[in-house]
């Protein structure tokens, strides 16, 4: 499916299926409402899937791995090396976020969308061995960003054929969280100090290198604000173009698609400036504890539950959403209803 075609296919929500899904959820002999968002979650999920019976069994990240030019500006604590090793890992079942995945019954699939070697990750949706280096140049072309984007459609298809009904977006790159503040800060039109943060720890020195790179590649490359796409290209990376993707293939094939940290959310960012509908789609899961990401939160008009001060990328925040969502199911699919019980002793919450 090409971009276009995966944006001509988004519907609106169910409201049929969001009305019995409220409905179901007002029948449960509990307090009203006193489950918060997670009862919200299971009615945007009830819309997005057009039926009250949700289900939600079969899980899956897709792990968009990649390598930004930009790492040459000394803008990491950690070299480049470390983007192939990692998503190796992956394969190994030896990343915190296979752990955490193994722990709740979800599964993790690395992409190599842009890696600047090759690995035993999968290469078939590759773009090109790493961005350039965008203090320089524009990272990529508009072709290779849509390219990007088409590689998260394609995952988000496979996924659907294999039977999962929740995607979650995560991402392996080293240097992302640079390309993230870059986007983000051309997209919501803010300073690029605001928007810049310590990534996967960073010194003090390595902020201000990191801070002038991203100003150095704006004023460079000039990227519109109001083509979320060119922003894309010129200032951002294939990882946050796969994980654009994967949003909108799931919105695309009526998907819930569950957002992770700082890195994902500016990507759920793009998706939702190509297509505002998308937003529908998507769901919140944490608050990274990068500066900006309760900024790109509140741009995309989403409330995260889980604050637990995380910043590890990989998928890590989505999956730790997952048990939640479980437990939201388990309720709402299994608890006796007013309609069972002695009413009576219910009558008050009614
Ligand atoms: C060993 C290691 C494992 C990781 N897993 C995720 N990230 C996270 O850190 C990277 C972004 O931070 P920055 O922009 O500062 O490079 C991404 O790969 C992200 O997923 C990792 C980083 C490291 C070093
Ligand atoms: O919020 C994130 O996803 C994040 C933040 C810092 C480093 N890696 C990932």
């Amino acid at each position: 499916m090409t971009l276009n075609e995966a944006v001509k296919k988004i519907r609106p929500l169910d409201e049929k299926a969001i009305e019995g899904a409220k409905k179901r959820w007002d029948s449960i002999a509990k307090p009203l409402h006193s489950l918060g968002e997670l009862e919200n979650m299971l009615i945007q999920i009830a819309g997005i899937t057009g039926t009250p019976d949700v289900r939600v069994e079969k899980k899956a990240v897709v792990a968009m791995c990649a390598d930004n030019g930009v790492v040459e500006e000394g803008v990491t604590q950690t070299g480049q090396e470390v983007t192939a090793i990692v998503a190796e890992n992956f394969l190994n079942g030896a990343t915190t976020c296979c752990v955490m995945c193994r722990q709740c019954g979800a599964e993790l699939f690395p992409v190599d969308v842009g890696m600047v070697v090759d690995t035993k990750v999968r290469t078939d949706l590759k773009v090109a061995y790493g961005t350039k280096n965008m203090t320089k140049e524009p990272a990529m072309t508009r072709e290779q960003a849509i390219k990007g984007i088409e590689a998260g459609i394609a995952m988000a298809q496979e996924l659907k054929e294999k039977g999962y009904q929740v995607l979650a977006t995560g991402e392996m790159g080293i240097g992302n969280t640079t390309t993230s503040s870059a986007v983000a800060s051309v997209l919501l039109g803010k300073p690029v100090e605001d928007m810049t943060g310590r990534g996967a720890g960073l010194s003090g020195e390595g902020l201000l290198r990191k801070i002038n790179a991203i100003k150095k590649a704006i004023a460079l490359n000039n990227p519109d604000r109001s083509d979320a796409i060119d922003v894309l290209a010129k200032v951002g990376g294939y990882d946050i173009a796969g994980m654009t993707g994967v949003y909108i293939g799931g919105a695309a094939l009526g998907m819930p698609v569950v957002m992770d940290g700082f890195i994902s959310c500016v990507a759920a960012l793009v998706a939702v400036k190509i297509c505002p509908q998308i937003s529908d789609y998507i769901i919140a899961s944490h608050v990274s504890k990068e500066p900006a990401a309760h900024m790109i939160l509140k741009e995309l008009d989403k409330e995260a539950v889980i604050h637990a001060g995380m910043c590890l990328g990989e998928g890590t925040g989505a999956v730790t959403l997952f048990p939640l969502i479980d437990l939201s199911c388990a309720v709402y699919n299994s608890m006796s209803t007013f309609g069972d019980i002695n009413v009576e002793q219910y009558e008050e919450l009614k």
